[in-house]
């Protein structure tokens, strides 16, 4: 891994230091905002294309799906077995088209996904909010293909990363950045950290970066290839087993978060945000999964947990007051990614065939019920006191840096060497510092200065 790994206290965050002469407190800038939901439907696999199998989801443009009205077998046939033939859908009809953010058919790549979900995501984690993705479906409907996907095809968690790391890069000069990852699993409602497997975690509340896992080891990353090589780990990690549905069926819940903090380097102020992504396990029946012994209990575990989660987006939905997180690790874990203070994604993958009728048809309820949801979105800002040394240093760097930029320009006017782009950027950067150090001297105040964002 060639990272060293931090290991955190229990209640104190690794990237969280404190800074002498600068008190902070938490101040936050609240607005709300709808889950965005995105239905992805993937391409039939080979025992789908076989003849006990049809399509009954149909792509009608980029935001509508029906879910076929015309498909209503009154008995079909499931690995040789007859299956009880359906009549909700007569009862039902209204609800068979859906609507969404966006949907996304056979034909849709990753990339794709990345474009339409989470790379808008970057500049709310830039701006301090925490955002969260997550990905929810029946076992094999597509949720790890489009999470964490192949090395030739990446998922939209490393493609998320590898445009913060480029966002990182442009915003170097103005801010210092430390980011950190952790890479955890929810299975039969335990914790377990995936890049560090030993005893259960225990779920806490952080006051900065919301529900944190109890001595989880924060990774430091430097660049996005540090990246595959933790998710490549934590995901050998994971626990799979072959269902009848899936052959690499994951069982567990995998959260993967980064943890960012900012600080400005002209006002100091310190921002903070969390990325989760989640690949959920499937919510399959006990006839895909086999009855019987140890795969049908954890399926009955999944069950539960996304049953709660069912009933916290339920909750959400409805504007109740109170929320049901606490009625498993999973909710508990995700309090702050669904209605909390973040700004959430869901992909909800289905499979187009008639093989999945079932498991379709509820995600797709599941999925209009979450489009519901608002969530109140807290920027996590730190507002930063600065005593007047502080502030003087500030000032004086400030000076030097405004010195050196001219000095610069007027060398390569001497030259005659500048182009018009970069004398536009150099007046640009002399202007904004100015404007700056303005500011600054225009703050009142005698024992300490408040600098306020905006
Ligand atoms: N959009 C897609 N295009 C091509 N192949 C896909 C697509 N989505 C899924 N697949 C393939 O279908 C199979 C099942 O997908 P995947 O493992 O992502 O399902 P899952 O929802 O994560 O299942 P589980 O909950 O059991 O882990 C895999 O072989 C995967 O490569």
């Amino acid at each position: 891994m060639g990272k060293p790994e931090l290991k955190s206290p229990r209640h104190k965050n690794p990237l969280v230091k404190s800074r002498p002469l600068v008190k902070s407190r938490a101040a936050c800038v609240r607005s709300s905002a709808n889950v965005k939901v995105v239905v992805r439907v993937r391409p039939p696999n080979p025992k789908e294309q076989g003849d006990n199998s049809r399509d009954v989801v149909k792509v009608v443009d980029e935001q509508v799906l029906i879910f076929d009205p015309k498909f209503n077998p009154q008995s079909f046939f499931y690995h040789g077995v007859e299956q009880k033939g359906r009549d909700f859908l007569r009862k039902a009809n209204k609800d068979l088209q859906f609507m969404f953010d966006k949907v996304f058919g056979f034909e849709s790549t990753n990339e794709q996904i990345f474009e339409d979900t989470t790379k808008s995501l970057i500049k709310c984690l830039m701006d301090g909010y925490n955002c969260s993705v997550f990905a929810y479906g029946a076992t094999g409907a597509g949720k790890t293909h489009t999470m964490i996907g192949q090395t030739e095809n990446p998922g939209i968690t490393y493609l998320t990363m590898a445009e913060l790391f480029k966002t990182k890069e442009t915003l170097q000069d103005e801010r210092n950045f430390e980011l950190g990852i952790s890479y955890i699993e929810v299975y039969n409602e335990l914790v377990q950290d995936l890049l560090n497997p030993g005893a259960p975690l225990q779920l806490r509340d952080d006051g900065r970066y919301g529900v944190m896992v109890s001595g989880i080891k924060i990774h430091k990353i430097e660049n996005p290839n540090d990246l595959f090589t933790l998710l490549a780990k934590g995901n050998s990690n994971r626990t799979q087993h072959p269902t009848d549905a899936n052959a690499e069926s994951s069982r567990s819940h995998a959260v993967f978060q980064v943890y960012i903090q900012m600080e400005m380097k002209a006002t100091r102020e310190v921002r903070a945000a969390k990325l989760s992504m989640i690949d959920l396990a499937g919510s399959e029946r006990g006839s895909v999964t086999g009855y019987g012994g140890a795969r049908f209990a954890e399926g009955a575990n999944i069950n539960k947990s996304l049953l709660a989660l069912g009933n916290c987006i339920n909750s959400l939905a409805d504007g109740q007051k109170y929320i049901p997180y606490r009625d498993s690790k999973l909710t508990r874990l995700l309090k702050d990614s669904l209605g909390g203070n973040c700004q959430t994604v869901m992909v909800a993958n289905v499979s187009p065939s008639s093989l999945s009728y079932d498991d379709t048809y509820n995600t797709l309820k599941y999925a209009t019920r979450a489009k519901k949801i608002k969530s109140d979105v807290k920027k996590n800002v730190v507002n930063v006191e600065l005593h007047v040394g502080e502030y003087v240093k500030i000032v004086e760097e400030l000076k030097k840096e405004l010195e050196k930029v001219r000095n610069q320009l007027k060398e390569k006017v001497s030259e005659k060497k500048v182009d018009p782009k970069l004398s536009a950027q150099l007046t640009k950067m002399i202007e904004d510092r100015r404007k700056l150090l303005d500011k600054m001297h225009n703050v009142e105040g005698s024992e300490k200065i408040v600098i306020l964002r905006r």
